[in-house]
């Protein structure tokens, strides 16, 4: 039998180092622009009995790994909250420098919200309850001075029918002691549907772009995802007669016409005001995640 002892612990038991010879490849859970989740299960006994475990890997850029892959794992593995994934550990091949490293989190097979909700009818108290245990993981999150960047349906995975958490942290960065601002460079496919004005405009993400996000995902949620409802679909329906001019700068001058995504059906007229509040031309005027959790349990008294 292996060596178990304590400079051995049995690879993958409740330690953070996992043996890439015990993954075993089942499929691929998404893509984005810098890599991949995949579905592996983790079976040191190698007798089918192991457990499944969602894998991250980024793309190799020339042999080595993008430096703020290292900022996501730390990050995640920072993390601690019923809302957020939770962070099981690394696998990294034998330690040299050019071989990937794979981000090992907890797999949660009922999915991203999106393709929970197109098979689900909820009714409004549970899109609710979801909607205010997203802000109370977002409210952690920022309460550690991170800003998440990427708030969406398609980012948030179901545990079970009265619980979910935010899945993703591919574009969570640190906000600086003192900073409001972070400034990046927008590059790829940046889901501009769910950006904030400001985010448009001048790149400037905060606490309170991440708000604006929410006020988007709780307009997906509502929707049950519906993707003829979706916020690319209704946006470019407002932009009509505007193809061929840049998409973001039509979708700039729609906003600043203060146009909005619509009212979803059977929506309460409380969330209604409160999403139109996360959509606030100014930043200062979006309600922090701390009174929208408030605010949803007066709801859904
Ligand atoms: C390299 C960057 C990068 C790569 C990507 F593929 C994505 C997109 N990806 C995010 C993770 C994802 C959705 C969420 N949240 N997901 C996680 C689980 C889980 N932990 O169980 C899960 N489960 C599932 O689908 O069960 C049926 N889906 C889904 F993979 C999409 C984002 C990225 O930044």
């Amino acid at each position: 039998n292996p060596d178990i002892s304590l400079s051995n612990p049995l690879p993958g038991m409740n330690q953070s180092v996992f043996h890439k010879r015990y993954l075993k490849k089942m499929r691929d859970l998404g893509e984005g622009h810098f890599g991949k989740v995949t579905l592996y299960m983790y079976d040191p006994a190698n007798d089918g009995t192991g457990e499944c475990v969602a894998v991250k890997a980024l793309k190799q850029e020339n042999g080595h790994v993008p430096d703020g892959w290292m900022k996501e794992i730390e990050i995640l593995k920072s993390l601690n909250h019923c809302n957020i994934v939770k962070y099981k550990g690394l696998c990294t091949e034998l330690g040299k420098s050019s071989d990937p490293i794979y981000l090992i989190m907890e797999y949660l097979p009922l999915g991203s919200l999106r393709e929970y909700l197109s098979k689900r009818k909820l009714g409004v108290p549970q899109c609710l309850l979801f909607a205010q245990q997203i802000c109370e993981g977002m409210e952690y999150l920022h309460s550690k001075r991170y800003i998440h960047r990427d708030l969406a349906a398609r980012n948030v995975l179901v545990e079970n029918d009265s619980l979910v958490k935010i899945g993703d942290f591919g574009l969570t960065k640190y906000i600086p002691e003192g900073e409001i601002y972070y400034r990046v460079r927008e590059d790829g496919d940046s889901p501009v549907f769910w950006y904030a004005i400001e985010c448009l405009k001048e790149s400037k993400f905060s606490f309170s772009s991440d708000i604006w996000s929410f006020g988007v995902t709780l307009y997906e949620i509502l929707t049950r995802c519906d993707h003829r409802q979706s916020p690319p679909t209704k946006f470019f329906e407002m932009m009509e007669s505007a193809e061929g001019q840049m998409t973001v700068m039509v979708l700039i001058k729609l906003l600043e016409k203060q146009l909005r995504l619509p009212c979803p059906k059977e929506c309460p007229h409380e969330v209604k005001i409160l999403m139109e509040q996360c959509w606030a031309a100014d930043p200062s005027k979006r309600p922090p995640f701390s009174s929208l959790i408030e605010r949803f349990k007066g709801i859904r008294q």
